[in-house]
């Protein structure tokens, strides 16, 4: 895997651009005491030479007192880069990860349906956390450490030409080794962070779905899963650490000759009285010091192997496009919207579209209907007949793969998405509570709905006794898993959000679950008060919902097996309608 070169190039652009001014002080605070490592150990050398050479206490003293100011000042000017270097790592990656988090929202649903929350989170946060040193040091400190290279190497052939060219000749060689192995662990930590996407995933998976895997005895085999995990991280972790060992003992095992190759020229030209005692000094410092450098970049490019694989996972990730149609401009007209469905044909897997020559591999086949606006639909069918999917059609969460759609004679397609889905209002059996305020519950976040918007409404609702029961009203904080909450009250709250939104359809998939008579004449009153000069589609599980509808649609297997006017429907003693209603339910299965 070889990352273009201009990749990290834009990426440095984009999200360094805004963040020029701290760049340009990074770049001086570490070029500066990259300057001072190179000078300071010139003062070190005279240091020597003078003592040797006899010269006055008084001059040692100033030369000492010099080195240990440098010392202390290339201190200051390393703090300095790193609170630079630290900024620009956390605005740059920030401002990544809401590039990233906007991405995947603007996805599919397919494309969240296939993979975890866990696994996501890893994508959008783990990965773009081991970019940061990409953004704040990495490339600052490989043409840093390249400068302080070449720096080192020109004061060593200025202090001896033979000393300059054989340690120039060991740096070459030693460059060129380790940049050799420069991809050497690139793949190994790409399976390594792979499995640790997965770990996370399940282990957000397993932490959301606790209540059940408790009460259905799993923890067993969700401990036992989790192991195998671990089983197979480890060996993965010990062959990506393995590799960039490899690296670490080759360039330990390099210094090592380097320094053998300074002391014997440092020795040979001592004896040939080619050098002073304090220039063999410096020539064996400045190898040390060498060391640094090269050092410094292989740790680097041993780093910058695994931002290499983030980089990759990164650009796979932003490389996946929305399989949603383009949008129209088109607006929908304003209140109640008319339906119409046209041989509408549609699969979870378009992939196979084209081995699905047989009707039955449809999850809707030519599903064709027409429901005026204001007039209410009710649907039935018996659990996986399709009835959900309608709903994702009409909010566009997929795109269908034959016929057509209309909402107010416009075909769904020729309008914006963000219009679609503000016109229409989804409530379904799993209602989705945020762990916010209850007025942040209601409104999603939109400023304009002002609070006595929201109190009118409850009003409606009859949910004020419930809202003057709570300490801070309107600011109560609801937790994620709508603790404090029955499911009656959810559902009125979801009733409430969709009143706020004042959609010209709605989409109610009703509760099946049994509610207290209150709760229950509450959502009844609440439903009546939602389909009052709106178009709706009733996923109805009662009877007393179906009462409700114009028409009736009942699904089997994806297929319309009864469509019609539901008083029609009612007495036509052979319809599957008037047999449900015998049976005195709605519910199919009943
Ligand atoms: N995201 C999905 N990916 C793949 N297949 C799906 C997906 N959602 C639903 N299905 C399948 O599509 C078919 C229709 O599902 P749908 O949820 O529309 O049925 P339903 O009539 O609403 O069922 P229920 O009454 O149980 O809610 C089912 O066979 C289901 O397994």
């Amino acid at each position: 895997m070889q990352i273009p070169l201009k990749h990290y190039g834009a990426l440095l652009t984009d999200y360094l651009k805004p963040q020029q001014q701290q760049a340009i002080w990074l770049a001086l605070t570490l070029l500066s005491s990259i300057g001072l490592q190179v000078l300071n150990p010139q003062l070190l050398g005279y240091f020597i030479d003078t003592a040797v050479n006899g010269g006055s206490t008084q001059t040692l003293w100033i030369v000492a007192s010099g080195f240990i100011g440098i010392a202390i000042l290339t201190q200051v000017l390393a703090v300095s880069a790193t609170y630079f270097g630290e900024t620009i790592a956390w605005a740059a990656t920030n401002a990544l990860r809401v590039d990233l988090a906007e991405h995947c929202l603007r996805l599919d649903l397919s494309f969240h349906k296939s993979r975890t929350p866990g696994e996501l989170l890893e994508r959008v946060d783990g990965d773009v956390t081991l970019l940061s040193r990409f953004f704040s040091q990495m490339v600052i400190h490989v043409l840093g450490n390249g400068i302080l290279l070449a720096g080192i190497l020109l004061v060593l052939f200025v202090e001896n030409a033979i000393a300059g060219l054989s340690l120039t000749a060991f740096s070459l060689v030693a460059m060129t080794l380790l940049l050799g192995m420069r991809s050497f662990a690139v793949a190994p930590w790409t399976h390594y962070r792979q499995k640790s996407a997965e770990f996370f995933g399940f282990v957000g998976e397993q932490l959301s779905g606790r209540e059940d895997i408790c009460a259905n005895g799993a923890v067993g085999y969700v401990m036992r899963r989790f192991h195998e995990l671990l089983q197979h991280w480890l060996p993965l972790y010990q062959r990506a650490r393995f590799a960039s060992t490899v690296l670490w003992t080759t360039s330990v095992g390099l210094f090592t000759i380097g320094n053998a190759v300074a002391l014997a020229v440092a020795a040979y030209l001592w004896n040939q009285q080619a050098i002073t005692i304090g220039t063999a000094y410096l020539i064996f410092h400045y190898t040390n010091l060498l060391a640094q450098p090269i050092e410094r970049i292989r740790e680097e490019l041993e780093e910058f192997q695994q931002v290499e694989a983030s980089i990759y996972r990164i650009q796979e990730l932003r490389s996946v496009q929305p399989t949603l149609k383009a949008n129209g401009d088109q607006p929908l007209p304003t209140g109640a919207l008319s339906i119409t469905f046209e041989q509408v044909c549609f699969t979870y897997e378009p992939s196979h579209q084209q081995a699905v020559q047989l009707d039955t591999n449809w999850t809707l086949h030519n599903i064709s209907f027409h429901l005026p606006a204001g007039q209410v639909l009710g649907l039935l069918g018996r659990t996986g007949s399709g009835k959900t999917t309608i709903g994702r059609l009409l909010l566009r969460l997929y795109d269908y793969q034959s016929g057509a759609i209309g909402l107010g004679d416009v075909p769904i397609q020729a309008t914006p998405l963000s219009q679609l889905r503000q016109r229409v209002g989804l409530v379904t059996q799993d209602v989705q509570l945020f762990n916010t305020s209850i007025r942040h519950n209601l409104t999603f976040f939109n400023p304009t709905i002002s609070d006595d918007q929201i109190l009118q409404v409850l009003q409606q609702l009859e949910l004020m006794e419930w809202l003057r029961s709570l300490p801070q009203g309107l600011d109560t904080q609801l937790g994620s898993d709508s603790s404090g909450l029955s499911a009656g009250q959810a559902q009125l709250l979801a009733f409430a959000r969709i009143f706020l939104k004042n959609p010209g359809l709605v989409i109610l998939d009703e509760a099946s679950s049994r509610l207290d008579p209150l709760t229950e004449r509450l959502i009844e009153q609440a439903i009546d008060r939602l389909l009052t000069g709106r178009t709706g589609i009733i996923i109805a599980h009662r009877l007393a919902t179906v009462q409700r509808a114009d028409q009736l649609l009942i699904l089997d297997q994806g297929k319309i097996i009864e469509y019609g006017d539901r008083r029609t429907l009612a007495d036509n003693p052979d319809s599957h309608f008037a047999q449900l209603l015998q049976q005195g339910t709605a519910d199919w299965l009943a």
